[in-house]
């Protein structure tokens, strides 16, 4: 079984690239549907960061007031580090268990789509690593736009990952999203072409002995 990582900056197009993953028939496990399943009520992550962070990140529901932790977090680089190191188990255990999941189906062939990779070390796990890059000035526009954020909130998140061009230098394949939505389809056809050659003789994750 063959682990692509797909990874990138906030807001630089990793959902979009994965929809076309999945709409290639290729199955993806996304990282943030795995942070939320952690943090929904009454679940461990959800006792440790309220036991951590106080009742007052809660809504009246009882579920975690996401914007509201979302700014307490991207304002302060220690509480970001405590809620990382709080979720962290949880998420990495929630990824494995969908990566099992699909390999049981039968999947030889698995994306994570995970935008912290490299922060939490799971590049090890992956190849190819599939980087979704863009400028940082398209990426803050994006941000603004997509969540209503003003350009302070916006370079926050921003610079609470590590930057865009590292994470650029550390990728097997470059998907330039700097541009409209076809080019983007475009680049990421000519990515299903050559990325089946490059995996033959990759091997990835604890699953190598298979081969897709
Ligand atoms: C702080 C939270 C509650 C804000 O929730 P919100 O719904 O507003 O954002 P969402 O979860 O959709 O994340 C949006 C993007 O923010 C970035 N991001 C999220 N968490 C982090 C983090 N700890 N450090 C840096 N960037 C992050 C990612 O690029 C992510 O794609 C949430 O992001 C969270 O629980 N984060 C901690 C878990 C985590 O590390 N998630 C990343 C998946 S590995
Ligand atoms: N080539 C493009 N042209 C214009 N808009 C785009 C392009 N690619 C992505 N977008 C838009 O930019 C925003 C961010 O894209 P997307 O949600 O895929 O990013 P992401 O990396 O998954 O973000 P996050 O890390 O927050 O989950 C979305 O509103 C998306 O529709």
């Amino acid at each position: 079984m063959r682990i692509v990582g797909l990874t990138g900056g906030i807001a630089s197009g990793k959902s979009t690239v994965s929809n076309l993953f999945k709409a290639s028939g290729i199955p993806v496990v996304d990282a943030d549907v795995v942070a939320r399943d952690v943090l929904k009520k009454g679940s461990g992550g959800w006792k440790k960061v309220v036991a951590a962070f106080g009742e007052d990140i809660l809504l009246p529901s009882g579920e975690v007031d996401r914007p509201k932790l979302g700014q307490i977090v991207f304002s302060s680089d220690s509480k970001r580090q405590l809620l990382n190191k709080l979720m962290a188990p949880y998420i990495s255990t929630g990824i494995i268990w969908e990566i099992l999941k699909l390999w049981a189906s039968g999947a030889k062939v698995i994306v994570v789509d995970i935008p912290l990779l490299f922060e939490v070390k799971m590049d090890k796990w992956t190849k190819p690593i599939v980087v979704v890059w863009v400028s940082q000035e398209t990426q803050l526009n994006r941000l603004m736009e997509r969540d209503g954020l003003s350009e302070e909130d916006a370079r926050n998140r921003v610079m609470a990952q590590m930057p865009l061009d590292s994470k650029r230098s550390k990728a097997d394949v470059v998907i330039d999203n700097n541009g409209s939505l076809d080019d983007l389809h475009q680049q990421f056809d000519k990515v299903l072409t050559e990325i089946p050659i490059n995996w033959i003789g990759f091997c990835s994750f604890f699953f190598c002995s298979t081969s897709a």
